[in-house]
C-alpha cells in the first residue's frame, strides 16, 4: 500500500460530516465559500507558485515577491473582490509584503486615529494604493516600552509645521515592514514638544519617499535592516531603518483624534482616553490571534497526515509496520495541538465580536470595556503566538527527519511565525498588561463588581474555599467541572499575587519582584478564556452529522491537556487532589482514542490547498515519498553530476591523497 491508499482508508474512518465541520471552522457558509474561493483562486494561478522561492537569492525573492503582490492589486480590482475577499486573497498567497502593514496597520491606524477630516483626506488615498504606507513605531533602543521612543516632533509656531528629527542613533526607526524600499509614507510615533514641553508620544504621517520617481526625500535616510531568521520565510519583507535630519510636516499630519494641537500651539485633550493612540495595536493583536489558528492548523494538518502515513516498527510476519499516529506518544503530542488550532480558531470570533462591541461602545464615548479589551487582545495574543510557535516546532519534530527538509513546509512557517512571539508586543510584556489589569480589578473590587471576562473574581468567596468534587474519570467530561477548575486556579494565583504585592511598601516594587507569578497567573486567567468560550461555543447551534460531538471530544482535549501540563498549578492552589489530576489524565487518553479515527477528516476540514500548505509530507492525496524524491531531484545542487567547486577544491585533496599513498 502506498500513502494514497493510506489516507483514503482513513478518510472513510471518519464519524462526522466533514463538509459541516468546514463550515464550524470557517463560522459560517458565507465566510467557508470566500475563503474556499479565494484559496483555489491563488491555487490555480502559476503567478502565484511558491515552491523555487527557497532557492532565490534575497532581491530576486523580494522582486518575486513585489510582482506577486502586483498581480494580487490587479485581481482584488479586476474582479471587483470586496475587502474580505481581498484579505484572504492576500492570505492564501502566504509571502509577507508591504500591503500587510498598509491593510493591517497603516489604514487601521488612520481610521482609529485620525480626526474626521484627516480620514476624508487620507483614507481615499491609502485606500486605492495612491500612497503606500507603514507603522513607523519602534526604534533602534525601544520598542516594548513606547513612552520611551526617542524620535522628535517639535512644533514650530513660525511656520505652523512639525520638525520631524532623529536626535541620535538610536532614536533610528528600526522594524517598520515594508519600509525601506516600498512605502512612500509612515506614520511616524514620536515625542511631541511644544514650547520645549513634551506632551507624550503620538504618530504623525510623514511623506517618505516621490509619488514620481520612489526617490526618498530630503532629510530622509532609509534602508533594509538585514537578512531574518530563515531563508525565505520573512525575508520577503523590508523591515527598515529609517532616520529623519529635521523633516518638517504640516501641523495637520499630527493624527488628531485623540489630542490635537491648534494653530496657536496649544495642545488639546480630546475627552477620549489617551490609551485610544494605542489603538491599533489592540485591532492587530486581534488579527494575530485568527492567524495563530491558520498558522497552527496548518502545521497540524501536515503532521497529522504525515504522521498516518509514516510507519515503524511493529511488522508481523512481514505485514505493514505501525502507523506511527498510532502510538500513544505521537497521539499525546499531537491532538492537544490539533484540539487547540480549533481552540484558538473559536477564541479569536469571539475577540472579533469583543473588539466590535468595543468599537460601538467608543462610538457613544463609553469607554469602561476598554481595559478589558486591552487585557484580553493583549493575553489571547501572547497565549496563541506561544503556543502556535512552539506547536508548529513540535509538528517539525512529530514528522522525524523529513520534517526538517524545507519541502515538508514547516521550517519556513516556523520561520515565518515565530516573530509573531514579539512583534505587536512581546508575549511577556503583553502578559504583564494582563497582571496589571487583573490586580487592579482585584483592588477595586470592594466598590466595583468585576464583569465580562473578569466576573468569575467577583464570585471570589465559593472559589477560594471550594474543592473540585470529581469522583472518576467520567466525571472530567462535565463543562461545569472543568470552567470551576480553571477558574478556581486563575482566581486562587491571581489572589495570592495580590494579596503579596500589597505586603509591600512601593506596590510597584511588589509587582516587579513578582513578576513571574504574575505571568502565571494571567496565563491561568488567559487559558480560562479560551476554555469557556470553547465551551460556550458548543452551546450553541452546530449543524452537521457527527460535528459537535467530534467539537466536544477536541474541547475535553484542550482542557484535560493544560490541565495536567498545569497540573502542579492546579495541586498547589489546593483545588484538586493528586488522585482527580490522575483521573483528568486518564480521561484525556481516553479522548485521544476518540480523536484517533477522526484525525483525517478533523485536519481536511481546515479546507487548506497543497498550495497553502506547500509540504510534501502534507499532501491530500498522500503520495509523499514520490513527491519528495521529485523535490530532492529538483534541487539545485543535482543540476549536474559534478557540482561547482568539485574540481577546484575537492579533487586536488584526492589527488593529494594519492601522492602521499605513493610515498
Ligand atoms: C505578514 C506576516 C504576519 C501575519 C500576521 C497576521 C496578521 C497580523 C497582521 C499584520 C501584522 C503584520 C506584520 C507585523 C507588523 C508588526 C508591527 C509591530 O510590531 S508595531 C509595534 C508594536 N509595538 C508594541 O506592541 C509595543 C508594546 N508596548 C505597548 O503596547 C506599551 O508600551 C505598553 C507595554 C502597553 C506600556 O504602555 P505605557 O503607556 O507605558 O503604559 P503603562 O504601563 O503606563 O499603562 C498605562 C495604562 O494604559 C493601559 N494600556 C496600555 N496599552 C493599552 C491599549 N493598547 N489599550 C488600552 N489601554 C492600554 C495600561 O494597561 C495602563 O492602564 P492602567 O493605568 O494600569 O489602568
Ligand atoms: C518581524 C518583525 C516585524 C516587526 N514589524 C514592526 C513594524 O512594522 N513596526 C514597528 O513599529 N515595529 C515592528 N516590529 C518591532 C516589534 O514591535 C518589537 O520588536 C516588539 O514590540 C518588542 O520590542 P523590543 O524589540 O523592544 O523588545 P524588548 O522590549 O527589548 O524585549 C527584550 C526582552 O526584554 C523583556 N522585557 C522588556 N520589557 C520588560 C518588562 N517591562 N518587564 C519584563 N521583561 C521585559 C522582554 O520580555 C524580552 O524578553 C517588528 C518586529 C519583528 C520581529
Amino acid at each position: 500500500m502506498e500513502g494514497v491508499d493510506y489516507l483514503r482508508d482513513e478518510r472513510k474512518k471518519s464519524e462526522f460530516d466533514v463538509e459541516a465541520m468546514k463550515v464550524a471552522w470557517a463560522g459560517s457558509r458565507e465566510a467557508f465559500q470566500v475563503s474556499d474561493r479565494m484559496a483555489k483562486l491563488v491555487a490555480n494561478d502559476p503567478v502565484f507558485e511558491k515552491f523555487s522561492k527557497p532557492t532565490l537569492g534575497r532581491k530576486e525573492m523580494f522582486k518575486n515577491t513585489l510582482r506577486k503582490a502586483a498581480y494580487a492589486w490587479k485581481l482584488i480590482n479586476d474582479l471587483h473582490l470586496t475587502e474580505e475577499e481581498a484579505k484572504w486573497l492576500r492570505h492564501y498567497i502566504d509571502e509577507p509584503n508591504y500591503t500587510d502593514l498598509q491593510w493591517e496597520m497603516f489604514v487601521p491606524a488612520l481610521e482609529g486615529q485620525g480626526s474626521e477630516e484627516q480620514k476624508r483626506k487620507w483614507l481615499p488615498l491609502a485606500q486605492t494604493m495612491q500612497i503606500i504606507g507603514t507603522y513607523a513605531q519602534t526604534e533602534l533602543a525601544h520598542g516594548s516600552n513606547v513612552q520611551g521612543l526617542e524620535t522628535t516632533a517639535t512644533f514650530d509656531h513660525e511656520t505652523d509645521q512639525f520638525v520631524i528629527h532623529s536626535p541620535t542613533l538610536t532614536s533610528s526607526k528600526w522594524w517598520p515592514g515594508g519600509m525601506a524600499k516600498v512605502a512612500t509614507h509612515a506614520i511616524v510615533y514620536a515625542r511631541l514638544i511644544i514650547d520645549g514641553h513634551f506632551y507624550g508620544v503620538h504618530g504623525f504621517i510623514v511623506q517618505l519617499r516621490s509619488l514620481e520617481d520612489h526617490s526618498t526625500l530630503p532629510g530622509i535616510t532609509v534602508g533594509d535592516i538585514g537578512m531574518k531568521f530563515g531563508h525565505g520565510a520573512y525575508n520577503t519583507m523590508d523591515n527598515g531603518v529609517l532616520r529623519f535630519d529635521r523633516v518638517r510636516i504640516p501641523r495637520n499630519q499630527m493624527l488628531m483624534r485623540v489630542s490635537q494641537v491648534t494653530k496657536e500651539g496649544k495642545y488639546v485633550q480630546s475627552d477620549v482616553p489617551r490609551q485610544l493612540a494605542y489603538g491599533t495595536m489592540v485591532s492587530v493583536r486581534q488579527t494575530i490571534v485568527s492567524d495563530a489558528s491558520k498558522a497552527l492548523s496548518r502545521a497540524v494538518c501536515i503532521a497529522t497526515r504525515y504522521s498516518a502515513i509514516r510507519r515503524q516498527f511493529g511488522s508481523h510476519d512481514g505485514g505493514p509496520e505501525t502507523q506511527v499516529i498510532d502510538y500513544k506518544t505521537q497521539q499525546s503530542r499531537l491532538f492537544p495541538l490539533l484540539a487547540s488550532a480549533f481552540a484558538f480558531r473559536f477564541v479569536s470570533e469571539w475577540l472579533k465580536s469583543l473588539q466590535t462591541d468595543v468599537k460601538q461602545r467608543l462610538e457613544a464615548k463609553d469607554f469602561s470595556t476598554l481595559p478589558e479589551a486591552h487585557a484580553c487582545t493583549a493575553g489571547l495574543k501572547s497565549l496563541t503566538t506561544a503556543a502556535t510557535a512552539d506547536g508548529i516546532e513540535e509538528c517539525r519534530k512529530l514528522c522525524g527527519g523529513h520534517g526538517y527538509l524545507i519541502s515538508s513546509g514547516l521550517p519556513e512557517l516556523y520561520a515565518y511565525y515565530v516573530p509573531a512571539c514579539t512583534y505587536e508586543g512581546e508575549n511577556v510584556v503583553m502578559m504583564l498588561q494582563v497582571a496589571r489589569f487583573l490586580v487592579k480589578t482585584v483592588s477595586e473590587m470592594s466598590y466595583k463588581q468585576p464583569v465580562g471576562t473578569a466576573d468569575y473574581l467577583g464570585r471570589m468567596a465559593p472559589l477560594m474555599h471550594n474543592n473540585c468534587d470529581v469522583q472518576t474519570a467520567e466525571d472530567w467530561l462535565n463543562p461545569s467541572a472543568i470552567v470551576k477548575a480553571f477558574e478556581t486556579r486563575a482566581v486562587r494565583m491571581i489572589v495570592d499575587c495580590s494579596q503579596r504585592i500589597a505586603k509591600f511598601e512601593n506596590q510597584e516594587e511588589g509587582f516587579a519582584e513578582l513578576s513571574t507569578d504574575l505571568v502565571e497567573a494571567s496565563l491561568a486567567h488567559c487559558q480560562l478564556i479560551v476554555v469557556s468560550t470553547f465551551i460556550q461555543r458548543l452551546k450553541q447551534e452546530i449543524p452537521g452529522k457527527g460535528v459537535k460531538q467530534s467539537l466536544e471530544v477536541l474541547c475535553y482535549v484542550y482542557a484535560l491537556y493544560l490541565l495536567h501540563k498545569h497540573q502542579g498549578d492546579f495541586l498547589a492552589t489546593g483545588y484538586l487532589t493528586s488522585k482527580q489530576a490522575s483521573l483528568a489524565n486518564d480521561q484525556l487518553k481516553t479522548l485521544y482514542s476518540k480523536v484517533r479515527p477522526n484525525a483525517i477528516a478533523l485536519v481536511d476540514s481546515f479546507n487548506h490547498t497543497d498550495h497553502y500548505l506547500s509540504s510534501v509530507l502534507g499532501r491530500y492525496d498522500g503520495n509523499v515519498y514520490p513527491k519528495l524524491y521529485e523535490a530532492a531531484r529538483k534541487d539545485p545542487l543535482n543540476d549536474s553530476d559534478i557540482a561547482d567547486g568539485i574540481n577546484q577544491y575537492v579533487q586536488p585533496i584526492l589527488k593529494q591523497k594519492l601522492h602521499l599513498a605513493k610515498l
